[in-house]
């Protein structure tokens, strides 16, 4: 049986609601998805996406991303999409730094804008490699 894609998503406060829109607009392909998110966008997500199973790890500035970062590096996180703010100063900069990191050393598909968003759920068709 096919295993489900497993999604991480992630977006800063200045990018969530673009975040809540990507999920809408794709929210019938995300659907086949096993979906892991930080706290704040999790639940935001979810508002929006009743259909979507959204499973919600801590707020990233509370440790989210690093825990992220931890599925990436056990092997159970097939893509990220990470909305990123780019102008804004983080106090947790060091974990969205340590989380990207982690994404190109494991060499997961990672979407850290929308346009990219769109390629990877368009293109790559959210399938596992396995
Ligand atoms: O801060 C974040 C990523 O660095 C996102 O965390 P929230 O989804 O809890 O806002």
């Amino acid at each position: 049986m096919k295993q489900p894609f497993r999604l991480a998503l992630i977006a800063h406060d200045q990018k969530k609601d673009d975040m809540v829109a990507f999920a809408r607009a794709y929210e019938a392909l995300l659907a086949s998805c096993s979906i892991v998110a930080t706290g704040t966008t999790g639940g935001l997500i979810q508002g929006a996406c009743p259909s979507l199973q959204i499973t919600r790890v801590k707020s990233g500035p509370l440790g989210g991303d690093q825990q992220i970062g931890a599925l990436i590096a056990e092997g159970l996180i097939d893509g990220l999409i990470f909305f990123v703010d780019p102008l804004s100063p983080m106090p947790h900069d060091v974990d969205v730094k340590a989380l990207m990191r982690l994404g190109i050393v494991y060499d997961i598909p990672m979407a850290l804008n929308r346009a990219t968003a769109e390629v990877l759920v368009q293109k790559k068709g959210l399938l596992r490699a396995d």
